[in-house]
């Protein structure tokens, strides 16, 4: 089974009720303890998906609910370890992945399992993956392999680190980008100054809030905004046209995945707060 989401347009968003808002942009309920969640957006099709397999390995790659033969017949995916030591077979093949590895898994993966290595501190996957008929070779990135940007300023309260994965100059791949950003102890603020990327679309899982934290996720074009409000787990799907930026309420992080026409990561346009509405 597989979830589709026709996601809205930006003329549209103006008029769209909380619910409608949050069932258009806000994925819930992302991580099934023994089982797999999958997510089909037409935005740039990307799919998104989480697992927390506990008791049991947990298999899926099946192509049926996308009309191919596998679902990662022709599609790349990269699956991001949010919580303790994990593995994933891809055909046979052993990856083991610490908290914050990401496995790069190329296109044509028939089927893939999970699997944690101690039930009492499971991993906890979260995956994203977009059309791609290139053959790159399935490569486990670790967080020390990764390119790390600091950003931001603590004066500011939008201090915090930021890691390339799967990303041209790290990881090669056919149109996925994706990275994770820790804050600093103390910042609340991500993606400072907010920005639009007219050639790709972006979704975001945020993780690491304790249960009563929320992240005030800010969207919509830039002379009218909305705003989602997030938990743990829950990620967001930030089309072309809308900003992004968000603060929350206690410490977190969160996983970034990009598609689109490039993979330029600088080919933003920083909206200037003072412009928002
Ligand atoms: O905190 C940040 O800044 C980010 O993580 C930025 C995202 O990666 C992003 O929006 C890339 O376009
Ligand atoms: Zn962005």
């Amino acid at each position: 089974m597989i979830e589709v989401r026709y996601g809205a347009g930006p003329d549209t968003i103006g008029s769209l009720s909380t619910e409608d808002l949050r069932s258009t942009f806000l994925v819930d309920r992302l991580f099934p303890k023994d089982n797999v969640r999958l997510v089909y957006t037409h935005i740039d099709r990307m799919i998104l998906g989480g697992s927390v397999p506990v008791e049991k390995n947990v298999a899926f790659g099946e192509g049926a609910p996308i009309g191919t033969p596998h679902l990662l017949s022709y599609r790349e995916m990269g699956i991001a370890n949010l919580g303790g030591r994990g593995r994933i077979e891809v055909d046979g093949k052993s990856f083991d992945l610490d908290n914050r590895d990401i496995l790069y898994v190329g296109c044509g993966a028939e089927r893939l399992t999970l699997s944690s290595a101690d039930a009492a501190n499971p991993a906890r996957f979260y995956m994203t993956s977009v059309p791609s008929q290139v053959d790159y070779p399935h490569r486990l990135i670790t967080k020390a392999e990764a390119k790390p940007l600091e950003l931001g300023e603590e004066k500011r309260s939008n201090k915090r680190s930021l890691r390339m994965y799967i990303h041209p100059e790290v990881a090669p791949s056919a149109l996925l980008l994706m990275g994770i950003t820790d804050l600093a102890h103390g910042s609340v603020w991500n993606t400072m100054p907010p920005h639009l990327h007219e050639r790709r679309m972006e979704a975001y899982v945020y993780f690491g809030m304790a249960p009563e934290d929320r992240v005030i996720h800010l969207m919509g074009r830039p002379e009218e905004t909305r705003h989602l409000i997030v938990a743990d787990g829950d990620a967001i799907l930030s089309p072309a046209w809308s900003i992004h930026m968000g603060a929350g309420t206690g410490p977190y992080a969160f996983v970034w995945s990009m598609t689109g026409e490039n993979q330029e990561y600088t080919d933003v346009d920083p909206v200037p707060v003072s412009t928002l509405r």
